[in-house]
């Protein structure tokens, strides 16, 4: 189980501040939580996370080691990232997909393992995928893919995984299935989630983004409050607990301002 340490980070396009001042701890085994709607930088911070893009102000780093200084195979070895509706691999199949996993640790022109070949079929079951394992990528609903996805990071034996909404296009069950699987595995998680809900049953820490900044942090609780969604996303909600698992459950009333008036008597 690693640690992502984010702090002060910045990032520009064209001379426009897109993230301003980030700071963001995950660790050990944490599933930390990216929110904010369409636009806020989630997105944008996942890529800073995974040294795709390089931050014009502050460090990342795993496990105290700066981001800069780890080389791109040792970053392989222990970094996952599931990114959205990736459209590459047309000509392969699940199981090659799945295999791409295991590149960081094998020379070249090395065949893989049986060793690698056990990860992989471990990966595909835990996903629930391995009934698909010879079909062509390109025949693959989204969920599917997004399945595959997962299995792919997970063949990497990461220490650490970033997603970004990997629950979209999937149905409701393989969303719970998902957060489920990634609460069993001892990988510290950073998700980028639109569903409130999941975000307050499965995150241990939530980061609000807006505009590009981090609005609030901390437990689904602190985070999670009817102020705080209003103010950022626009919609009146209700905040209360689930009865019977006393998980926070948030009820979209209406986009703020619109809702019916409130009886005054
Ligand atoms: N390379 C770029 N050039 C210009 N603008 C960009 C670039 N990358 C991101 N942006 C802008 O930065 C903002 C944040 O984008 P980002 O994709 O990080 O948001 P997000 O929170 O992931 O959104 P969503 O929920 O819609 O996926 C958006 O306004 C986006 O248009």
């Amino acid at each position: 189980m690693g640690r992502i340490t984010a702090t002060g980070l910045s990032w520009s396009v064209k001379g426009h501040r897109l993230l301003h001042d980030i700071h963001l701890d995950a660790r050990d085994g944490q599933i930390v939580g990216l929110l904010g709607p369409n636009g806020s930088g989630k997105t944008t911070l996942l890529r800073l996370l995974a040294g795709l893009r390089r931050p014009d102000t502050g460090t990342v780093r795993y496990d105290g080691t700066n981001l800069r200084d780890l080389n791109r195979r040792s970053l392989a070895r222990r970094l996952a990232v599931v990114e959205q509706d990736i459209s590459t691999h047309d000509h392969v199949s699940v199981r090659q997909v799945v295999e791409l996993g295991r590149t960081p640790f094998r020379g070249r022109f090395d065949a893989l393992t049986t060793h690698d070949q056990q990860i992989i079929d471990a990966a595909l079951e835990r996903t629930n995928i391995t009934d698909k394992q010879h079909r062509s990528w390109h025949t693959l609903s989204g969920g599917e893919r997004q399945r595959t996805q997962l299995a792919r990071a997970l063949a990497q034996q990461p220490r650490e995984i970033l997603l970004d909404e990997p629950t979209n296009h999937l149905d409701i069950r393989h969303q719970l299935e998902l957060l489920e699987l990634l609460t069993t595995l001892e990988i510290t998680c950073v998700i980028a989630l639109h569903d409130l809900n999941l975000a307050a049953r499965y995150c241990d820490h939530i980061v609000m983004l807006d505009h590009g900044r981090v609005v609030a942090a901390g437990t689904p609780d602190i985070v999670l409050t009817a102020e705080l969604i209003a103010s950022v996303y626009g919609v009146d909600v209700l905040v209360d607990r689930e009865p019977t698992t006393g998980v926070l459950r948030v009820t979209y009333l209406a986009p703020t301002g619109i809702g019916q008036p409130v009886n005054q008597t």
